[in-house]
């Protein structure tokens, strides 16, 4: 039997959604979902957003804490967070949904809904097509799936039942083994820098990574950027949007660390350029 002090955070938080996705269905049916008024609500595209930015793409996340930074903003409003950084420049909002290891509350993405008109990914541990209906209803454009956590089968069939549904899919990989996975049916790949299984980051993976990315598909590189350099190097290598939260999070006013980060990442560019013509 598999000792559960081997198991790593990622398989005990799956272990934990299948309890909670199972308590959740009892609640509340696949039909009143989609009887919600989030169900009918038109959805923003986030790949078009990303892609369309004329502020790098970046995607600012809402999370009050998690497993691997502990409390990073414990007391954080998700309107006002929100709506600052949909006036700081942010291409996205990016909500973790999570309670029991994130510290989200039941109504985050209500509150960030009736904040900003920005595409909303509901980030959280999809594990079973519950939860893609259940980010439909709560008025998300896009949910996250985890490709250490699922098959190539699974992605594929999620990402098709998010797309039915009007829903895009952010598919987050790690490494090569996971590149493989990804389907036609996915919108935007993101690159995690985070290791999910021991928590080590390294932006270094996004590089390395970037050359088994389908060219279809929007790239984003996500997590443990702090630096607009990183950015401004990661752009050259190919990407087209970042997922940043805890150094956003972490400052006093997280709606003008994001405008002065952009700004940063502005000057860097105008100096390369310069440095190239
Ligand atoms: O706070 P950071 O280091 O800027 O990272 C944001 C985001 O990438 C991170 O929260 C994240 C990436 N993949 C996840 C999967 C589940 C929960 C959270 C995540």
């Amino acid at each position: 039997m598999k000792q559960r002090t081997n198991l790593t955070i990622l398989d005990r938080i799956n272990e934990f959604k299948r309890i909670e996705v199972a308590r959740r269905r009892q609640q509340t049916s696949l039909e009143a979902l989609r009887d919600t008024a989030g169900y009918g609500r038109r959805c923003v595209s986030l790949a078009d957003a990303i892609r369309g930015s004329k502020h790098y793409g970046i995607i600012a996340e809402f999370k009050r804490k998690s497993p691997s930074q502990q409390d990073i903003n414990v007391a954080a409003d998700p309107s006002a967070i929100t709506a600052a950084y949909a006036n700081g420049g942010a291409a996205g909002i990016s909500c973790l949904t999570d309670q029991e290891f994130f510290g989200a509350q039941p109504d985050d993405i209500d509150r960030v809904r009736a904040a900003v008109t920005l595409p909303v990914i509901r980030k959280d541990f999809t594990i079973d097509r519950y939860q893609i209906h259940e980010a439909k209803a709560m008025g998300a454009d896009a949910i996250l799936l985890i490709a250490a956590s699922l098959s190539a089968g699974e992605i594929d069939e999620f990402a098709a039942e998010a797309n039915e549904i009007g829903l895009e899919v952010l598919c987050e990989i790690h490494n090569e083994e996971e590149a493989a996975k990804l389907s036609p049916e996915v919108n935007v790949v993101g690159v995690n820098n985070r290791n999910l299984k021991d928590f080590t980051v390294s932006i270094s993976n996004s590089i390395q990574l970037v050359e088994l990315l389908p060219p279809s598909l929007v790239r984003i590189s996500e997590s443990g950027i702090d630096d607009p350099q990183s950015v401004a190097r990661l752009r050259r290598e190919g990407y087209d949007g970042f997922l940043i939260g805890t150094h956003f999070m972490r400052q006093a006013d997280p709606g003008r660390a994001l405008r002065d980060f952009i700004a940063k990442v502005g000057e860097i560019e105008e100096l390369y350029d310069g440095a190239i013509a």
